[in-house]
C-alpha cells in the first residue's frame, strides 16, 4: 500500500533501459577483443619488419578503442524518465515559481526577426500564469529591425495569448498555427484573423501594398510590416506616432557612430506585469496580466571582448536579476520555438521536487528540428549527441547542456551547491528579491549599468559565475563546469516534443557548424579543465570519460585518415596490411567491426531512429572526419599559436534558395560551393574507387586475396556514392565544383605515389 501511495504522489519516475545488462556483458567481450588486437599489434611490432604500417594501425586502433570506451561509459546506465505534469497543475497557482526566458539572436539577416517573434510569442503563450513569465530577448546584432519586430510582437500578443488560452491552441507559434502545417486549425483561427485587422493597420501598409484586401490576416499583416522593414533595412519614424513609447529609441540608430559592434546598451520593456502602464488584458475571462517582454542589446565596443553567446547570456542573467530575478530560467536560441505549451510544467516536476532540487542544476529538453528530410541525409538530428548520449548521461551526473531548450535553476550559476559565490552587488545574487517596478528609474539604471561592456572586468563572471567563457561551445563547457561543481541535471523528453529549431540544410553549412563545434571542443579538451584529467577527478570516471567523447571527437580523423589511405595503398601495390582469411586474427577484425557498428545501429534504432537514418548518420561521421574535424583542428592550432582569431560563425536560418530546398527535399547532396572543406573527402573517394577497381582485378591475380582490405574499401566506396554522383553524374548547382574535383584528382596521384614509400 505504502509504496503505491508514494508512487502516486511522485511527480516523476525513472526506469533503466532494458538494454543495460546485455550491453554491460557485451562491453566485457568487446574489451577482450580490443585487448587481443592490441596484443596482436604489439606482437607484430616486435617480430615483423612492418614497423611503419603496424605503428600506424596501432595509433588508429588506440584512438578507435578510446572512442569506443567513451561511448561505452555512456552505455553503462542509460535511463528513461516520465513526469506527471497533471499532478503539478493541481497545486495552487501562487506556488508556481516565476520563469525568466532568455532568447538569443545576433543577426537580423541570418536570423529573420519574424523567427524571433514567433519564438517569443510561443513561450509567452505557455500554459502557465502569464504574470509569472518574463521573456528577455538578447540582440547581439543591435538591430532596430529586431526591436521593431518585437514591438509588433508585443501588440500582437495581446490578441494571440487570449486566443490560444481560450481555444486551447496546441501550436503557439503563430507561424506554425496559421500555416497549413498545423493539425490544430480551428474556425476560431479564421475569427482572430478577421477581427484583428481592424485594430492595427499602419498607413504604410496601405501605401506600400494597395492590394491590401479584407482577406489579409492580422498575423500576416504583422509579418508583412516586419518583413517590409527588414527588406528596406531600417525603421522609419513614420511607423510611429510621437506619443509612441519607442519614438525616441530609434534616434539611437540614427547616430552615425552606431554599428553592431560599437554601440551603447539598449534596454526596452514592452510589458511589465508589476507596473500600471498597461491595461490588463482579459485572458480566460479573468483579468490576467500579460507576460513581460524585454529587448536587451548589451553595450558593445571593439576594444572589449564580448564572448559571443555566453557573454550575451551573462548579460541577460544580470539584467534579469535586477528586473525579475526568477528562480527558474529557460534558455532558447531564437529559432527554437515552443511546440508544447505545457513544457514548463514538465520541467518543474523536477525543479520543484524537494528531494532532488538542492543539487539539480538544469533540466535539458532534446534538441529537435523541423523540416528535416525523410531520412535525414546530413544527420542533422544528431541523434547520438542529442538523444542517445543524453539518455546515457542521464543515468550518471545528467545530460550535457545543449545551449537551448534548457530550464536552469538560477542558483546553479552562482557556485557549487554547497558554496554560494555572490556577485559584486546584492541585486545580482540569486536570493535578491526583485520587488521594484521594472520601469522604475533606478532599476533601469542598474540594468543599463550591468549590461555595459566593461562591467565584467576583473570579476568572476564567465569563470566562476554564469555561463563559462573560453570556448566556442559555451553550452558544452557551461554544462560540464556545472557538473564538475557537483550540480546534476535531468533529461526531460516528453512524448510531445517541447521545442523545434532550425538546422542547416546545405552540406557546407553543416560541416562549418561542426567545425565551429570542433574548435570549441578542442578549446575545452586542451584547457586546464580537460575532461580526461580535471573532469574525471571531479565528476567521476564514467561521466568524465563520457564528456571526452565530445572534447576529443576531432581525433576521429586520425583513424579515418589511416584507414582511408593505408589499406587502399595495400590494394594498389598488392601488399597486405591486414590478416588474411586463413589467419585466425582475420575473424577478430570482423568481430570488432560488426560488433561496434552493430551496437551503434542498435542504439540508434532503440532510441527511435530508422536503419536508413542510421546509415546516413554514420556516413556523416565519415564526412565530418575529413572536413569539419581536420579543418577545425587546423584553426584551433593557428589560434593557439596566436596566428589567427576565430569568431562565432552564426548558422544561417534562412532558406530562400528554392532549387536548393528542392534538392534537400529529394535527399540529394548539396556541395555547390567551391570550398576547400570538400577537398580531402573528394580525394579519399577517388583513391578508394581506384583501389576497389584494382583490388577486384587482384582477386584473379593474387593467390590469396586481400579480403579485409577489399571489404573496407568497398564500404568506403558505398559511403562515397553521393560524392561520385556529385563529381560526374550531376549538372545542377549542387554538384561538386570542377576545380575541387581536378585538384583532388591530382593530389590523389601524388598521395598514391607517396604511399609506395610507406609500404615498401
Ligand atoms: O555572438 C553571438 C553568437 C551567437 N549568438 C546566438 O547563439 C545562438 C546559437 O547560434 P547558432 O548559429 O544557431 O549556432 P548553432 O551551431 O546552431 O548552435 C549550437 O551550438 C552553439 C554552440 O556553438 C550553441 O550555443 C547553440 O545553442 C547550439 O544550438 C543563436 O541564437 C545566436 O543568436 C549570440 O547571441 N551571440
Ligand atoms: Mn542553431
Amino acid at each position: 500500500m505504502e509504496p503505491e501511495r508514494k508512487r502516486s504522489a511522485a511527480l516523476h519516475t525513472c526506469h533503466p533501459c532494458r538494454r543495460t545488462i546485455p550491453y554491460r556483458i557485451y562491453a566485457i567481450i568487446h574489451t577482450c577483443g580490443i585487448i587481443s588486437l592490441m596484443y596482436n599489434h604489439a606482437h607484430s611490432l616486435a617480430t615483423a619488419d612492418t614497423t611503419l604500417t603496424t605503428s600506424l594501425l596501432l595509433i588508429a586502433d588506440v584512438v578507435l578503442a578510446f572512442m569506443w570506451a567513451t561511448t561505452t561509459c555512456l552505455r553503462f546506465n542509460p535511463i528513461h524518465r516520465t513526469e506527471y505534469p497533471n499532478k503539478y497543475v493541481a497545486k495552487p497557482k501562487e506556488d508556481f515559481p516565476e520563469l525568466d526566458v532568455f532568447i538569443c539572436t545576433a543577426n537580423p539577416y541570418k536570423e529573420p526577426p519574424m523567427m524571433v517573434v514567433n519564438t517569443a510569442l510561443s513561450v509567452m503563450a505557455y500554459d502557465y500564469p502569464s504574470d509569472k513569465i518574463s521573456v528577455y530577448v538578447s540582440d547581439d546584432g543591435g538591430s532596430s529591425l529586431t526591436l521593431f519586430a518585437l514591438m509588433e510582437a508585443a501588440k500582437f500578443s495581446e490578441h494571440w495569448l487570449p486566443f490560444c488560452k481560450k481555444n486551447n491552441v496546441e501550436d503557439r507559434s503563430p507561424e506554425v498555427y496559421f500555416s497549413s502545417k498545423s493539425q490544430y486549425w480551428t474556425d476560431e483561427a479564421e475569427n482572430i484573423k478577421r477581427n484583428y485587422k481592424h485594430n492595427i493597420v499602419h498607413e504604410y501598409v496601405d501605401i506600400q501594398n494597395n492590394r491590401y484586401t479584407l482577406k489579409q490576416t492580422m498575423y500576416e499583416d504583422m509579418k508583412k510590416r516586419v518583413e517590409h522593414v527588414v527588406n528596406s533595412g531600417n525603421v522609419d519614424t513614420h511607423h510611429f506616432t510621437k506619443s509612441d513609447q519607442f519614438y525616441d529609441v530609434l534616434d539611437l540608430w540614427t547616430n552615425n557612430n552606431f554599428t553592431h559592434h560599437d554601440h551603447p546598451t539598449i534596454i526596452k520593456v514592452f510589458y511589465h506585469s508589476n507596473s500600471f502602464h498597461f491595461k490588463p488584458v482579459l485572458l480566460n475571462n479573468e483579468t490576467e496580466i500579460m507576460p513581460n517582454l524585454m529587448y536587451v542589446s548589451r553595450e558593445k565596443s571593439r576594444a572589449t571582448p564580448h564572448h559571443f553567446k555566453a557573454g550575451a547570456l551573462n548579460t541577460l542573467l544580470r539584467v534579469s536579476s535586477v528586473m525579475t530575478n526568477s528562480p527558474v530560467i529557460l534558455t532558447l536560441d531564437c529559432d527554437m520555438f515552443s511546440n508544447n505549451p505545457r513544457t514548463p510544467l514538465h520541467a518543474l516536476c523536477y525543479l520543484s521536487d524537494p528531494k532532488i532540487n538542492s543539487t539539480l542544476g538544469f533540466v535539458q529538453f532534446p534538441q529537435k528540428f523541423h523540416g528535416i528530410n525523410k531520412n535525414d541525409i546530413y544527420a542533422s538530428e544528431l541523434r547520438r549527441s542529442f538523444v542517445i548520449n543524453m539518455v546515457g548521461f542521464d543515468g550518471l551526473m545528467g545530460p550535457a547542456y545543449a545551449g537551448t531548450g534548457c530550464f536552469f535553476n538560477r542558483r546553479a550559476f552562482y557556485g557549487p551547491p554547497t558554496n554560494l559565490i555572490l556577485p559584486e552587488v546584492d541585486e545580482l545574487g540569486p536570493n535578491w528579491i526583485a520587488d521594484k517596478r521594472i520601469k522604475d528609474h533606478d532599476v533601469l539604471a542598474l540594468a543599463h549599468n550591468v549590461a555595459g561592456c566593461n562591467y565584467e572586468r576583473n570579476s568572476n563572471w564567465g569563470s566562476k559565475i554564469g555561463f563559462r567563457y573560453g570556448s566556442l561551445v559555451e553550452d558544452y563547457y557551461t554544462g560540464y563546469s556545472l557538473h564538475c561543481e557537483g550540480w546534476r541535471s535531468v533529461f526531460c523528453s516528453p512524448p510531445k516534443t517541447a521545442f523545434y529549431g532550425d538546422s542547416p540544410k546545405c552540406l557546407i553549412d553543416v560541416v562549418s557548424q561542426q567545425k565551429r563545434w570542433t574548435i570549441g571542443l578542442l578549446e575545452v579538451a586542451f584547457s586546464r579543465f580537460s575532461p580526461v584529467t580535471y573532469g574525471v577527478r571531479s565528476t567521476g570516471l564514467l561521466t568524465g570519460i563520457g564528456y571526452c567523447q565530445y572534447a576529443f571527437w576531432a581525433f576521429l580523423s586520425i583513424p579515418l585518415v589511416i584507414y582511408g589511405f593505408l589499406p587502399q595503398f595495400a590494394l594498389l601495390y598488392g601488399v597486405s596490411v591486414f590478416p588474411k582469411p586463413s589467419d585466425p586474427w582475420f575473424w577478430l577484425y570482423i568481430f570488432l567491426f560488426l560488433g561496434s557498428y552493430g551496437q551503434d545501429l542498435l542504439d540508434f534504432v532503440l532510441e527511435g531512429g530508422t536503419c536508413h537514418g542510421w546509415w546516413n548518420d554514420q556516413r556523416m561521421w565519415l564526412i565530418r572526419g575529413f572536413s569539419s574535424f581536420p579543418f577545425g583542428f587546423i584553426e584551433f592550432t593557428l589560434k593557439t599559436l596566436n596566428l589567427s582569431t576565430h569568431g562565432f560563425n552564426l548558422t544561417s536560418k534562412v532558406n530562400d534558395d528554392d532549387k536548393q530546398s528542392k534538392r534537400y527535399e529529394q535527399e540529394i547532396f548539396d556541395f555547390g560551393h567551391s570550398s576547400t572543406m570538400f577537398f580531402p573527402i573528394t580525394m579519399v573517394a577517388i583513391i578508394n574507387l581506384f583501389a576497389l577497381l584494382y583490388g577486384i582485378y587482384g582477386i584473379f591475380v593474387w593467390d590469396e586475396g586481400l579480403v579485409l582490405e577489399l571489404m573496407l574499401v568497398s564500404f568506403a566506396v558505398v559511403n562515397s556514392w553521393p560524392i561520385y554522383m556529385a563529381m560526374v553524374l550531376r549538372e545542377d548547382d549542387g554538384k561538386l565544383p570542377k576545380n575541387v574535383c581536378i585538384l583532388a584528382g591530382i593530389f590523389a596521384c601524388f598521395v598514391v605515389v607517396a604511399g609506395f614509400f610507406v609500404l615498401k
